[in-house]
């Protein structure tokens, strides 16, 4: 028998929020008594937020940065120390978020070895993959997640993977309201699920959560909920509204 995995929901608020609605936010968030026993619920803000949301926020809730460097202290200014996270008792970081890729030049290479770190330093990661449109359009899919993953399966341990969630989000789904059907999510995180029993173990990949991020609405979560391989997702526009509660309670 295997254990079914705990489904999973992340709200990543990107570059949004002011102190006044993130406290509004929050409050939201308290008071909505998500069921935090049937599915895990992890909220990224933007760095400078990370303590007053830590403080503030539920402490059943996880809170994770949006973003970590690789290493401890030093001068790389503008960065993120894992030290940082855990003196904040924050736990969670994504790595390799596809406007990290685009904007910040992140290469797969960098984002497994920023993800190991974390790891190595007692974090859990929700790391992110996913193609792009002419990528896709041009039946590259596959190819390009199996290229995504190779970096981060020679870095990570067996038992790294136990803290590590896998997004896939497709660059062309991202912020577009273009949500990938429910079908073609499936067929991806089925592909990736395959490739993690291949080339780390059936056991990591029956284990690991693969959970979705592109476009997620209250309207569309719930048939997406329902396909075998999809765990959870990472919700961006709809993680900064009160209909994210709807999207945490959707295999409910
Ligand atoms: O990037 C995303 C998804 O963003 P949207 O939900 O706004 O498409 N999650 O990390």
């Amino acid at each position: 028998t295997t254990t079914p995995r705990k489904f999973f929901v992340g709200g990543n608020w990107k570059m949004n929020g002011s102190t006044k609605s993130i406290q509004t936010l929050v409050d939201t968030l308290n008071k909505a008594h998500l069921p935090v026993e049937q599915v895990d619920v992890v909220v990224a803000p933007p760095a400078p937020y990370l303590a007053l949301v830590r403080s503030t926020l539920d402490s059943k809730l996880g809170v994770s940065a949006q973003n970590v460097y690789a290493a401890k202290s030093g001068a790389f200014t503008g960065e993120t120390s894992p030290l940082f996270l855990k003196d904040l008792d924050i736990h969670w970081t994504l790595t390799g978020h596809s406007e990290r890729r685009q904007y910040f030049r992140e290469s797969s290479e960098y984002v497994a070895e920023k993800t190991k770190f974390a790891l190595d330093q007692g974090l859990s990661v929700i790391a992110c993959i996913g193609e792009s449109l002419i990528e896709r359009e041009t039946g590259a899919t596959n190819a390009v997640l199996a290229s995504q993953l190779e970096p981060l399966a020679a870095a990570l341990t067996a038992a790294d993977w136990a803290r590590v969630v896998l997004a896939y989000e497709p660059v062309w789904a991202i912020g577009t309201g273009k949500v990938a059907t429910p079908a073609q999510a499936q067929d991806a995180h089925k592909y990736i699920r395959s490739w993690l029993a291949k080339h780390v173990s059936p056991a990591v990949a029956q284990a690991t959560r693969i959970i979705y991020g592109g476009s997620v609405t209250a309207g569309n979560c719930g048939e997406l909920a329902r396909m075998g391989d999809i765990d959870g997702f990472l919700v961006g526009g709809a993680s900064l509204k009160p209909e994210f509660t709807q999207i945490v309670k959707a295999r409910l």
